[in-house]
C-alpha cells in the first residue's frame, strides 16, 4: 500500500516545483495542491499550482499545518495527502521547511524529505527572474526572514532531509530517480 509522502523544500527558485511536477509525471505521485493567501504569479492557475484564498476564506479551512512566509499565508491539509493515499498513490507536496519539520514529526518515515540547494545563491535570483516573477515580489521575498533561513539546511533537519544540490537538472533527476527507487524497494517488501 502506497503511503509515503515526499516533501520538497528549499529556498524560492531552488527548484521545488519542477521536482515536484518530475515526481508527478514520472512515478505517478500525487500533487498535494496546498492554500496561499499570496497573489498569483504569472501562469499560475488556482486549484493547479495552489488553492489562491484570502484571509477569511483560509481562516474557514481545517489544516494540518499553516506558516507565513514572507508575509503571506500558507497551508496544507490533512485530506489533500488522504486524496493521494485513497487513490493508490504516493503523494508529493512542496513547503517551506517549518512544515517539513511539522510533517516529520507528525508522519515519521513516511514524510521523506527532500532539501534542494544550489551551489551559487545568487543563482536563484536569476532563475525567479527567468521563470517570470515580477522584480518587487523578487525582491520581498529575497529579504524576507523565510527566505533567508531556507537557503540552508535548518539543523532540526540534519541528518533527516535528503540534500540535493540542484545546480545540473540531469544530475538532480539521477539523485532523485536513485532516492525514489530505494523508498519503493523498501515500501515493496513490507506489503
Ligand atoms: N508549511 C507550508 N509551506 C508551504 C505550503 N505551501 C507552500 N509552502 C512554501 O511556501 C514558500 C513560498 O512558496 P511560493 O510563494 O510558491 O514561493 P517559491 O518558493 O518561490 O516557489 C515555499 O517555501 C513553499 O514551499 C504549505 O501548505 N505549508
Ligand atoms: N537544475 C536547474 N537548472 C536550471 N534551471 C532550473 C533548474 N531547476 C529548476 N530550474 C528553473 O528555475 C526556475 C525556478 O524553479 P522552480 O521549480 O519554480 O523553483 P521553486 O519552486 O523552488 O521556487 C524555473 O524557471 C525552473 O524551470
Amino acid at each position: 500500500m502506497a503511503k509515503h509522502v515526499f516533501i520538497i523544500c528549499g529556498a524560492a527558485g531552488s527548484g521545488k516545483t519542477t521536482v515536484a511536477n518530475y515526481l508527478r509525471e514520472h512515478y505517478g505521485m500525487h500533487r498535494v495542491i496546498t492554500h496561499t493567501t499570496r497573489a498569483p504569479r504569472p501562469g499560475e492557475r488556482d486549484g493547479v499550482d495552489y488553492h489562491f484564498e484570502d484571509d477569511t476564506s483560509i481562516s474557514r479551512l481545517h489544516l494540518l499545518e499553516q506558516v507565513t512566509y514572507d508575509g503571506a499565508q500558507y497551508g496544507s491539509s490533512y485530506e489533500g495527502l488522504q486524496e493521494g493515499w485513497q487513490a493508490g498513490h504516493d503523494d508529493v507536496i512542496v513547503l517551506d521547511t517549518a512544515g517539513a519539520l511539522t510533517y516529520h514529526q507528525q508522519l515519521g518515515d513516511d514524510a521523506v524529505i527532500i532539501f534542494l540547494t544550489v551551489s551559487q545563491l545568487t543563482v536563484l535570483a536569476k532563475r525567479m527572474t527567468q521563470r517570470g516573477d515580477q522584480q518587487t515580489a523578487i525582491n520581498s521575498r529575497l529579504h524576507s526572514k523565510e527566505y533567508q533561513r531556507d537557503l540552508h539546511l535548518p539543523a532540526a533537519l540534519d541528518g533527516i532531509a535528503h540534500v540535493i544540490t540542484n545546480d545540473d537538472w540531469s544530475a538532480t533527476r539521477q539523485e532523485l530517480d536513485h532516492l525514489v527507487g530505494k523508498v519503493l524497494a523498501a515500501q515493496d517488501q513490507k506489503c
